[in-house]
């Protein structure tokens, strides 16, 4: 894919969204495999859990409860109780629009680079027949630090990066970490706490040791985040805000929109809608914790609706194994009933690009 062709999906959804055009038909679906676009199919079984009842010897079997019959039945919950604030969270969602109203002159200073995913713009363009999605996207890796590409964060909102008036040319990488007062860096640090705390939950729910998937994970474990950014749709029948997929990461944390629902996980065959809980975090795991769990727990499809009134927001972290770690099934959740249904892989997020590409289901090619 040349660059000309990249910068042009991305232009014309700028362009249909303000002279109000019908989408080009480059985003048109035109069959789907997994049934028609609706809008409004049911609310969803996914239960609020409190994180915050983890630590109550009272409460807790109960939240565990909650969380072990949602991941092996839709594997998605909502959490609160989650340590951050109604008004810190309202700030990321601000920080994020914020950006996408900057004029795209501002936002390109950003854009991805051909064949890469960290960066600002639309779909990656793998093939001719792709039918491209109905959003923009910001990618940004957090973790580990020092993998952080600090020329593609935004400087403005200032919060987004501060480097203040140094020459950034003498200071080292370290020092550099030191003047993130922004809030992405503050957002990245409690979600990793929220998903170690999670991953621990997630653990016990199964009886089994609380480090068994973080050791998985790594001390460097990679973590992604997405700001998506899908803009009002005049035919919302005919385009996906994201295409069906499941998420390649372990665990995936998404802020909604305060208030545009869009977001539907499919469970049993059927779509159902998440609903808007202003300051909770939608939970779903990704297909790394399906291996992990040996299939116990589900990787669930999800997709994104548009709306012709409102623009839509969310902002997604997904933490995954460090690449070089080899991760698989544990061993206490495999015998003679359940056999080992995936194989020991390393860099599944390779894999999962690969297939992505000829459009296979990556999961399906690492059974066991
Ligand atoms: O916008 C959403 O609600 C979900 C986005 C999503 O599935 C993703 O970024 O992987
Ligand atoms: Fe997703």
């Amino acid at each position: 894919m040349d660059m000309a062709k990249a910068t042009s999906v991305s232009k014309t959804i700028e362009q249909m969204v303000t002279h109000s055009e019908q989408p080009s038909s480059g985003f048109i679906v035109k069959e789907t495999k997994f049934g028609s676009i609706e809008s409004s199919p049911p609310l969803g079984p996914f239960p609020v859990i409190d994180m915050s009842l983890f630590s109550s010897q009272e409460h807790v079997g109960t939240e565990l409860e909650k969380l072990k019959s949602s991941l092996s039945s839709a594997g998605c919950f909502q959490v609160v109780g989650h340590g951050m604030s109604d008004s810190f969270l309202d700030r990321v969602r601000e920080v994020a629009v914020e950006f996408f109203q900057l004029p795209a002159e501002e936002k390109q200073k950003h854009a991805r680079a051909v064949n890469e995913i960290e960066g600002y713009g639309s779909d990656l363009v793998v093939s001719d027949a792709q039918v491209f999605d109905w959003c923009h996207r910001l990618f940004l890796r957090v973790f580990p630090v020092h993998r952080r590409r600090l020329n593609l964060w935004p400087q403005h909102p200032p919060e987004f990066r501060e480097f203040l008036n140094l020459d950034v040319t003498v200071i080292s990488e370290i020092n550099l970490i030191n003047f993130y007062s922004e809030i992405l860096n503050e957002y990245a640090m409690k979600l990793k706490t929220v998903t170690e705390v999670l991953s621990k939950a997630i653990a016990k729910s199964l009886n089994l040791e609380e480090n068994s998937f973080l050791k998985q994970f790594g001390d460097q474990a990679l973590m992604q985040v997405r700001f998506n950014f899908y803009p009002p749709c005049s035919r919302p029948d005919l385009v996906h805000g994201v295409k069906p997929h499941t998420d390649r990461s372990g665990i995936t944390i998404l802020l909604q929109d305060r208030e545009v629902e869009g977001l539907q996980i499919r469970v049993d065959g059927k779509w159902y809608r998440v609903p808007v809980i202003p300051h909770a975090l939608v939970v779903n795991l990704g297909d790394q914790m399906q291996i992990m769990t040996n299939g116990i727990y589900k990787s669930p499809m999800h997709r994104v609706v548009t709306n012709t009134e409102k623009l839509r927001i969310s902002i997604a972290a997904f933490t995954e194994p460090e690449p070089e770690n080899e991760i698989g099934p544990v061993d206490q959740l495999i015998d003679e009933q359940r056999p080992k249904l995936y194989r020991n892989v390393r860099n599944y997020g390779a894999i999962n690009y690969e297939c992505y590409q000829k459009g296979l289901v990556a999961l399906d090619t690492v059974r066991a």
